[in-house]
């Protein structure tokens, strides 16, 4: 390792609790000697106690060994705790951190939406008490165990030697051969659990168009490469587990032989008593490297998740406190934008440039994928720009803080996402609830009455994913949410789509009222509805900006440039029917 390299940010948050991890190794290696207990019993019953024929003795003997019992006990279970409170501690520290950067990779569309961050960070915590890792503290027993061996007798210590190289070179051809199988079959699980999820989110339409088992076939396939490298995995784990069971058995008896042998070669000073001493130790020595080889699929497994939270964690920073500024009055600047989507080279946005002042309403059209909901996403600081800033009020929104910020702005995305809650918590943003403001939200929107006929009301659930309302109701809630306290700039996109003509005038309705006030509105829309408010209007196609300016001016020279074209159209086919009138729709 490079000494100059920094550490990461989970190294050092592990690092952080050392104190925790010393005091749990001083119990693992005080209850790993306190195991010699029964051992040393034996030979005090035997020496003692038969030739004294003490009773006293037999029973001073006995409650000394139970005393030790519950002490190794205690400090097992004290081990346990203190890792255990090690790995709250950790939490405390780093969950947010990692749910930070969760939610910013699946904001940021880095693969599929996945929650299996905070998976691997608890895979992480809890190995903190895993009985491997209680293996590995008591290791250093072991090296006590051998000087022993050594002190008894160069041979036994030796021997001893041998046994432990043999079974260190077990665990490293165990690692060898089931770490590439088993990391491949925790990534086949990964992806077979991100399937099945997206399959559940789009149960009503498998279900609908009888793909169930199209979909089942995929998920099988996805399930069976998985089963398939896990039990690979398995076989050769398992041999390995044999042959490290049967070094770790084997050693102790042939210590004893090899006790045996040098007693008749009178060569072991401790006589039939270390012989068996040398049998028990033998056995002990080698038993944290038998636990580590028989689980070394928590290893790995701890291993791959501490890599994926490290590349997420350094992918996705800590924000930087951000600056704080002073509220916005809605005056917008786009200058010279390029823009893709974060994590991809192509940009889809290429050199938009426009201003609004307070106040002013500008409709956004195009033609499908011309980029309308890219830029959408660019002016609420969700995705970066590659050149050009987006500014509100002069300041770039994308590095606004956006828990400052948030209460200025309002934004409907396309595909509206409630949340689980009430009607109120959801128009008033899941932060405290005022419902004077959130009455007037919903009343801008048209959606007051129909709430009070609700049997509970502003406090009726909506259900998960908004699932209890209709798509109409469910945009409406979104519109209130979005408009909820009079933020000074909005941006709706395609805020009509799923309204009906009701929900189309008050959404008119509610534009106007705010934008009196000055509030800034950028709407992208494929309805003629919104451009009787607008003020300015702006038209993409394929990522540029092929117009701007006032509605009116953008219109009339739209309109003028279809109707050459109809023109060109017609002179170029005489026997062709006259095309329909230039209407926006043209233009999109
Ligand atoms: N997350 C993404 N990663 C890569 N490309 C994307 C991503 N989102 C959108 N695009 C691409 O950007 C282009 C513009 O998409 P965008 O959604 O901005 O268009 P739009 O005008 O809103 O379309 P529509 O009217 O159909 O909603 C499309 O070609 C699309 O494939």
């Amino acid at each position: 390792m490079n000494p100059n390299k920094k550490p990461s940010e989970l190294h050092e948050a592990i690092l952080a609790f050392k104190p925790h991890y010393w005091r749990a190794f001083r119990f693992a290696l005080i209850g790993a000697l306190l195991i010699l207990a029964p051992t040393a019993y034996m030979f005090e019953v035997y020496e003692r106690v038969v030739n004294s024929r003490s009773h006293t003795t037999l029973v001073m003997l006995t409650v000394i060994l139970v005393i030790a019992y519950i002490v190794m006990e205690v400090l097992d279970w004290a081990r346990s705790e203190t890792m255990r409170e090690a790995g709250q501690l950790l939490d405390q520290r780093m969950a947010p951190r990692v749910f930070q950067a969760m939610y910013e990779s699946n904001l940021r569309r880095m693969g599929p939406p996945s929650i299996q961050p905070m998976n691997d960070f608890r895979t992480v915590r809890d190995f903190l008490h895993h009985p491997v890792l209680g293996a590995l503290m008591e290791s250093p027993i072991s090296l006590v165990f051998m000087l022993i061996l050594f002190l008894a007798s160069p041979v036994l210590g030796w021997a001893a030697v041998a046994g432990a190289l043999v079974q260190v070179g077990l665990a490293w051809l165990n690692e060898r051969s089931t770490n590439p199988p088993l990391t491949e079959a925790n990534r086949s699980a990964i992806a077979a659990q991100q399937y099945a999820d997206g399959s559940l989110r789009n149960a009503e339409v498998i279900e609908a168009m009888g793909m169930l088992h199209h979909i089942h076939r995929r998920w099988m396939e996805k399930q069976h490469a998985f089963l398939g490298l896990q039990a690979q995995a398995s076989d050769k784990a398992g041999a390995f587990q044999a042959g490290s069971k049967f070094v770790q058995t084997t050693m102790g008896s042939l210590l004893l032989g090899l006790g045996g042998w040098l007693i008749l070669e009178n060569a072991l000073p401790g006589g039939p008593g270390m012989m068996i001493v040398a049998s028990v130790l033998g056995g002990r020595m080698l038993a944290p490297l038998v636990q580590m080889v028989s689980q070394w699929r928590a290893v790995v497994n701890v291993r791959d998740a501490w890599r994926r939270l490290e590349q997420l964690l350094t992918q996705i920073p800590e924000r930087p406190e951000a600056m704080s500024l002073p509220a916005p009055r809605g005056v917008l600047s786009v200058e010279h934008v390029i823009a893709g989507a974060p994590g991809s080279n192509a940009p889809i946005l290429r050199g938009i440039a426009f201003a609004l002042q307070a106040g002013e309403v500008l409709a956004v059209v195009g033609p499908s994928a011309s980029g309308k909901t890219t830029l959408a996403r660019l002016l609420v600081g969700l995705w970066p720009t590659v050149s050009g800033k987006v500014r509100l009020d002069g300041a770039d929104v994308f590095s606004w803080d956006k828990l400052e910020l948030g209460p200025y702005l309002g934004y409907l995305p396309q595909g509206v996402e409630l949340l689980e809650g009430t009607l109120a918590e959801n128009i008033a943003r899941f932060g405290e609830v005022d419902m004077d403001k959130v009455q007037a939200a919903a009343r801008a929107v048209g959606l007051h009455e129909f709430i009070l006929s609700l049997a509970q009301g502003y406090d009726s659930p909506v259900g998960r994913d908004g699932a209890m309302l209709s798509g109409g109701q469910r945009q409406r809630v979104a519109l209130a949410r979005a408009l909820y306290d009079e933020p000074v700039f909005v941006v709706l996109d395609e805020p009509n789509s799923s309204l009906d003509e009701a929900g189309d005038a008050a959404l008119a309705q509610a534009i106007t009222q705010l934008k009196a006030r000055g509030t800034t509105f950028v709407v992208m829309t494929h309805r003629t509805s919104v451009l009787a408010v607008a003020d300015k209007m702006l038209v993409l196609r394929e990522g540029s900006q092929q117009a701007f300016g006032p509605r009116d001016e953008v219109l009339a020279a739209l309109n003028q440039a279809a109707a050459q074209a109809n023109q060109q159209a017609q002179g170029a086919r005489p026997s062709a029917p006259p095309s329909a009138a230039p209407t926006l729709a043209g233009a999109r």
